[in-house]
């Protein structure tokens, strides 16, 4: 099922951010978002996931095939590698986490906190949870923040093995992650305002 977002108008603490966007993301394919800081990435993927609603415009095809991977990891600390797997794992429906640990080589590190990680080794777990939530649809803001050469190679190699089952990907991303994608920059449709109220819509910053 193709994910699809027409005329979207979204706004970031009651300002608008972004108008007249729109974009179509079909199964097996990547798309690429680039803009410069504040242009509005985490904003559209923070709609496209369902956590805040657009002024304008309509979405279809994402209802509850999203899994969102935000700026923050969202580990449990006190769980283990392995645990914070299999309580996803579960939320899913099952117990498998070995595909997730594969593919990001995380046996070594399976009964360590997930509190006592490196920020790279975190980042590396808090992707692997995409791999046992079935999916179809990747929504993915900065994933490679924090992550070495090779943790990067393994993150593109997810993302390659992801398309090649019918998955797809919504990412915002400043570096080249060298996958056939298309790539769409936001910056023509960030929205002509001025005025800043200071208000933020979020609970906790
Ligand atoms: N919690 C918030 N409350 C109010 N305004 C916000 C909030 N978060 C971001 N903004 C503002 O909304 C606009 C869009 O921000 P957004 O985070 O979507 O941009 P971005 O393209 O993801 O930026 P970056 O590349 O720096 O991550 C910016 O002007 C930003 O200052």
């Amino acid at each position: 099922m193709t994910l699809s977002a027409t005329n979207l108008t979204l706004a970031r603490g009651g300002v608008p951010v972004l108008t007249g966007f729109s974009f179509t993301l079909a199964p097996g394919a990547a798309l690429i978002l680039r803009g410069p800081n504040g242009a509005g990435k985490t904003t559209l993927l923070r709609t496209i996931a369902g956590l805040q609603p657009a002024l304008e415009g309509e979405i279809t095809g994402a209802e509850d095939r999203i899994a969102y991977a935000a700026h923050a990891d969202g580990l449990k600390a006190m769980l283990s590698v392995s645990e914070n797997l299999t309580f996803w794992a579960r939320v899913f429906g099952h117990d498998d986490i070995t595909a997730a640990l594969d593919a990001y080589r995380l046996h070594p590190l399976a009964d360590r906190l997930a509190g006592t990680l490196s920020a790279g080794q975190k980042r590396r777990l808090g992707l692997s949870r995409l791999l046992v939530t079935g999916c179809p649809v990747w929504v993915l803001d900065e994933p490679t923040v924090s992550l070495d050469t090779e943790a990067v190679g393994m993150f593109a190699a997810a993302v390659r093995a992801h398309l090649g089952r019918g998955g797809s990907a919504l990412i915002a991303t400043h570096i080249d992650l060298g996958l056939e994608a298309e790539v769409l920059d936001i910056t023509p449709f960030r929205a002509k305002t001025t005025a800043r109220v200071g208000a933020s819509d979020e609970a906790f910053l």
